[in-house]
């Protein structure tokens, strides 16, 4: 069997007394985006850090293609690219001098330096911009910068943490765009708190709460398993609250205010056809009728119900 490209084991880590992430395993062998979904402190740049070994770990194992982070972090290192939360940019610099100082400090051949840059800066759309000082760049063409960092050595495995935070939204379809281009033939991980980002771009999701995984599956699983159990209908003409609940079908109503009302179901398309069937015949006259989006906040106490 091929060796993984990354390899974590029974991973947990402590901050002074507080435990940030807890026994977390997990084993990458495909190509593609794999998304770590969490909250704000989660344990996701935790996880990251002690991946690409800028942390070391309280407990566990990280092996990048079988070697061992701690054991030989030079070597393991090789086999990384990482943007990290705040990319490590030298802001007076050029593009082309700063892609070429971390093309040194990784440690590549000299005589293989310059293609590389060149490479690096065509592939991320920077190559007009090889002159400019990076600290006279826009927020999206730094994050670029960023990028083209992480992979001048052409490593098999990416980890980018939050690479699309504090963008604006034509940047950060820009830089979804590119991560995209970047896992084609390559092993990407990001980390998100944005539910539509892992949505956007990932092809496989763990969702990570308190330092604990809580789910770890494709997209597709993803959004079988989460299904929205409430309907939002707003009438011009409602009925009582009372009228609602005897609904059949209907678990439960709640009045948002006099026109808008939340309605739980066992049956979405059992529910709808009645409200639309009962509107019609008691002219409640519905102007809207929407399934309710999930919250980040919502799907963790959904899948910790589940657990
Ligand atoms: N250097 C540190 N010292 C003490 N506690 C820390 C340190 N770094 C992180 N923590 C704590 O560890 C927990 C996990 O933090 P971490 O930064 O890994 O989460 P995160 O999911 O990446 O969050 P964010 O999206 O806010 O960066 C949090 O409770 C955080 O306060």
């Amino acid at each position: 069997m091929e060796t993984p490209i990354v390899s974590v084991r029974h991973l947990s880590h402590r901050y002074n007394v507080q435990w940030a992430v807890n026994d977390v395993s997990f084993e990458l062998s495909a190509r593609g985006v794999y998304g770590l979904l969490g909250a704000n402190g989660a344990g996701k740049s935790t996880i990251m850090n002690i991946m690409c070994g800028v942390l070391n770990q309280t407990k566990g194992d990280v092996f990048i293609k079988g070697i061992d982070m701690l054991a030989q972090p030079v070597a393991a290192k090789k086999l990384i690219g990482f943007l990290p939360q705040t990319p490590p940019l030298q802001s007076e610099l050029t593009v082309e001098e700063f892609l070429t100082h971390c093309a040194r400090i990784r440690l590549m051949p000299k005589n293989t330096i310059k293609a590389a840059v060149d490479e690096v800066m065509q592939k991320c759309n920077v190559a007009h911009f090889s002159r400019r000082l990076i600290g006279n760049l826009s927020g999206g063409y730094q994050q670029r910068v960023g990028i083209a960092q992480a992979i001048i050595h052409r490593p098999e495995f990416v980890v980018m943490d939050e690479p699309t935070n504090g963008l604006d939204p034509n940047q950060i379809i820009e830089i979804r765009t590119l991560i995209r281009e970047i896992a084609e033939d390559r092993t990407v991980v990001l980390s998100t708190h944005i539910l539509q980002e892992v949505q956007a771009i990932c092809d496989h999701i763990w969702m990570i709460n308190e330092g604990k995984f809580v789910f770890s599956g494709t997209l597709h699983e993803f959004d079988n398993y989460i299904l929205p159990s409430s309907l939002m209908v707003t009438m011009m003409n409602p009925p009582s609250l009372a009228e609602l609940q005897q609904l059949e079908g209907v678990q439960q109503a709640e009045a948002i205010d006099r026109n808008k009302f939340r309605i739980r179901y066992t049956d979405a398309q059992e529910v709808t056809d009645l409200l639309v069937l009962h509107s019609g015949r008691n002219n409640w006259r519905i102007s809207e009728l929407s399934l309710e989006k999930y919250s980040l906040d919502n799907i963790f106490s959904e899948l910790s119900r589940k657990k």
